[in-house]
Parts: structure tokens; C-alpha cells; sequence
């Protein structure tokens, strides 16, 4: 597809989005973006654990989560004297509160993605008012998807919606702002695209107009050779296949939404995960660089490569893992550790160890990283 645009997408992570912290998150990714000159559609998630706290407040109906939820987005909106948004910002604020108690279907996902509308609000004041940037906000970007409430799907309209509205956007402002995480219905509700929806939001979005280049940026460096709250000595992977990128999205890694790297993986986009203060970071190409790349854990229940009601998948991801030299080394660290069962991925992917007990699932990946990192230089 040609390009029509020299547009990047970049995407801000919630868990950049501390209170205190949104500024100085944004001035460094504006000045990321100077280099690139051209536009810049940003995909903004909830500030950390809003999302968490409006889920909580749906599922137990209280009303004091949702004053909590809202509360980081005042504090920003007043600390830069932004008081008509303060008043916005309140006002959404009481209609979450009437509307938790409505227990239909859609009500809650309606709420749930309210952390990322109230994110736009806010991003779009602080880069116009205090950063002097020409932002512009676009609450629907023109993801459509169907009713299946929680993980909604997308619907294959979206790709006309979203080129049509973003195009004429960007041809009125530099920089976009748009929610992650949430599509409408076309019955015209809001849905939710399932946790990390920002990520889907933001590759679809990139693959939609054929955008040069995708940008996630995160509190870590880049996609890591095991999770690093698990893998003390985690190192930043340098890159990896969009198919890799798949699979470890699977299993959880780097929290992505399973259908990140979905759409990117036949388009031309170039794809980078870093912190927006760190030169280097993880690049997502097309050719496999021959060694395994990362571990991790997750439970079976939560994970789409598996079919087993329970227990813990250990999982080795790399381009290599559909040879047998590989395979055979993984397998004899697995076997130690007296598996349920050994799953290989069918494109070779990933090698998936299922253990019972999740301490156990901790040492092996703890050994089966070892044995990743010697293969990295
Ligand atoms: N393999 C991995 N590489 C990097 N981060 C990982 C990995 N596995 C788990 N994580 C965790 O994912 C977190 C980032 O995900 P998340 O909090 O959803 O970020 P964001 O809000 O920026 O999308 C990291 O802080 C890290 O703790
Ligand atoms: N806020 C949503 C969507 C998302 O992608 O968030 P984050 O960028 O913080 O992973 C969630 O918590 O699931």
C-alpha cells in the first residue's frame, strides 16, 4: 500500500501516566518527535490503574472507586490552573457514578474505558495549553467493532472510518490525539477491546494508513528477555520477528493485548518498543535473527497458545525453536522439572513447558533463562 502520509503512531503507555509525571512523559516524546518532523497520532491509554479502579467500581458498584479513578486527572487538570477541565473532568466524573448502577451489558464497558477519554481530555489541554503544541483530539478514531462486551472484536469497516477521520484530522493539526483501548458499536456504543487494548488500538490504527513507523513507549527499555518483576537480570531483546512479537504477546509479555502484532504482520510498518528517555530499545523486523530471544510465565487459563484448564506455561519464544538443536536443549531443561505436557507452537515459534505449581514455574524459567541469555551478545 502506499504511503500517503510521513505519519508516526506513537503510543503512550498507562504506565508512563503517573500523576506528576504526565509532562515531563509528553514534552520528551514531543521532542522524540521533532526529529521525525511530519505528523503525529497519539494513542493514549488510561493513567495508571485508573482502569483497574472503574473495573472495580462497576463489579462492586461503589461510587468511592470512581471519585478515586477520576481523582489523578483533577490533580493534573488543577496543577496547571486547567480549571475549565477540572470542571469537565468532575462532571464525567458524577455521571460514572449514576451510571455504575445500571447493570446492563454495555454499561460496563462503557465505564471501563472512560480512564482513556479522560486521558485525551487531559494530553490534548497540557500539549495545547502548556506545551504550545497544534493538538487536536479525535475521541473516535473510527474503530468499529462488534458487542461482544469485555474483547470486543474489530470489524473490518474500521479500516475506512479510521483513514477517513484521521486523514482529515492531520490535515488541520500536527498532532492527534486519540483513546486507546475502546471502539464503537454500530449501534453506537462504546466497547472495550480487552486489557492492553491501547496496544491493538495503535498497530491497527498504524497498519490502517500505512504509517512509517509505530512507537510504543513504556516504563521499560523494550521488550525483555523474561518478565523483569520475575527475571532479576532481564536484558532489552533488540529485536524481534513480528511472528515472535506475536507469540510472546501471548504469553503475556510486556502485558501486550494479544492482537498487537496481528495487523503488522505483513504491512511495512517500522516498529519500535522503548522508554521515551532511552536511545535503543526493541525493533520488530521481518528477518529471524537465529537465537532464542525470551521466557516467560503464564497462567494456562490466561493464555491463547495452550488448551488446558489449569496450571502454569513456561515458554521459550525464538524463530529457532522449530529446530530440532534448540528444541532438544530446551526439552532436556524441561524435563527436569517433571512437566504436565510440552506444547510447540506449529509456526516454531515457541516451546511451552505446563507445570502445576507456580513456584515451580518461577525456577524453570529462572533456569530456562540462563540458557536464553547465553545465546544473546
Ligand atoms: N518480557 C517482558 N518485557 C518487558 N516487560 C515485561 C515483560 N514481561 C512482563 N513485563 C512487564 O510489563 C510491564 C509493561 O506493561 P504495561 O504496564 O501494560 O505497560 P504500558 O502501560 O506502558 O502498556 C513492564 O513494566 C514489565 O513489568
Ligand atoms: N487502560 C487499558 C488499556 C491499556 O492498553 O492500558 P496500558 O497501556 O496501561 O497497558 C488497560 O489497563 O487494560
Amino acid at each position: 500500500m502506499p504511503r500517503t502520509l510521513n505519519v508516526t503512531v506513537a503510543k503512550v503507555g498507562g504506565s508512563l501516566l503517573k500523576p506528576g509525571d504526565v509532562e515531563k512523559v509528553l514534552s520528551k516524546v514531543i521532542e522524540r518527535h521533532m526529529v521525525d518532523d511530519g505528523k503525529l497520532i497519539l494513542v493514549v491509554s488510561a493513567m495508571k490503574g485508573v482502569t483497574d479502579l472503574l473495573i472495580k467500581a462497576y463489579d462492586e458498584g461503589k461510587p468511592h472507586l470512581i471519585k478515586d479513578a477520576i481523582q489523578p486527572y483533577l490533580n493534573e487538570a488543577y496543577r496547571f490552573g486547567l480549571s475549565k477541565l477540572g470542571s469537565l473532568i468532575e462532571g464525567v466524573g458524577e455521571r460514572l457514578e449514576t451510571l455504575i448502577n445500571v447493570r446492563e451489558p454495555w454499561v460496563r464497558d462503557n465505564v471501563v474505558v472512560h480512564g482513556e477519554l479522560l486521558s485525551v481530555m487531559l494530553i490534548e489541554s497540557i500539549l495545547y495549553n502548556e506545551l504550545g503544541v497544534d493538538a487536536g483530539a479525535v475521541y473516535d478514531p473510527g474503530i468499529t467493532t462488534n458487542e461482544d462486551w469485555g474483547k470486543a472484536s474489530v470489524l473490518g469497516v474500521s479500516s475506512h472510518y479510521v483513514k477517513h477521520r484521521l486523514t482529515w484530522a492531520l490535515s488541520r493539526r500536527s498532532i492527534v490525539v486519540v483513546p486507546g483501548f475502546l471502539g464503537i458499536s454500530l449501534n453506537g456504543r462504546l466497547t472495550s477491546l480487552g486489557r492492553g487494548g491501547s496496544d491493538y488500538t495503535a498497530s491497527l490504527i498504524a497498519a490502517y494508513i500505512n504509517a512509517p513507523r509505530l512507537i510504543f513507549y513504556t516504563d521499560v527499555e523494550g521488550i525483555m528477555t523474561g518478565d523483569p518483576r520475575i527475571i532479576g537480570d532481564a536484558k532489552v531483546i533488540p529485536s524481534l520477528t513480528h511472528e515472535e512479537a506475536y507469540v510472546a504477546s501471548l504469553t503475556g509479555a510486556k502485558k501486550f493485548h494479544p492482537g498487537t502484532f496481528k495487523p503488522l504482520i505483513d504491512s511495512n510498518v517500522n516498529v519500535m518498543v522503548t522508554n521515551p528517555w532511552s536511545s535503543s530499545g526493541t525493533s520488530i523486523i521481518s528477518r529471524c535473527v537465529n537465537t532464542p530471544k525470551l521466557v516467560s510465565v503464564s497462567d494456562v487459563g490466561s493464555i491463547g497458545l495452550i488448551n488446558l484448564k489449569s496450571g502454569y506455561a513456561v515458554t521459550v519464544v525464538g524463530c529457532v525453536m522449530g529446530l530440532d538443536e534448540y528444541r532438544r536443549e530446551v526439552y532436556l531443561i524441561m524435563s527436569s522439572y517433571d512437566p504436565v505436557d510440552v506444547v510447540n507452537d506449529t509456526e516454531g515459534n515457541a516451546v511451552s513447558s505446563i507445570v502445576k505449581d507456580q513456584d515451580e514455574a518461577v525456577k524453570l524459567a529462572k533456569d530456562l533463562h540462563k540458557w536464553v541469555v547465553s545465546w544473546i551478545r
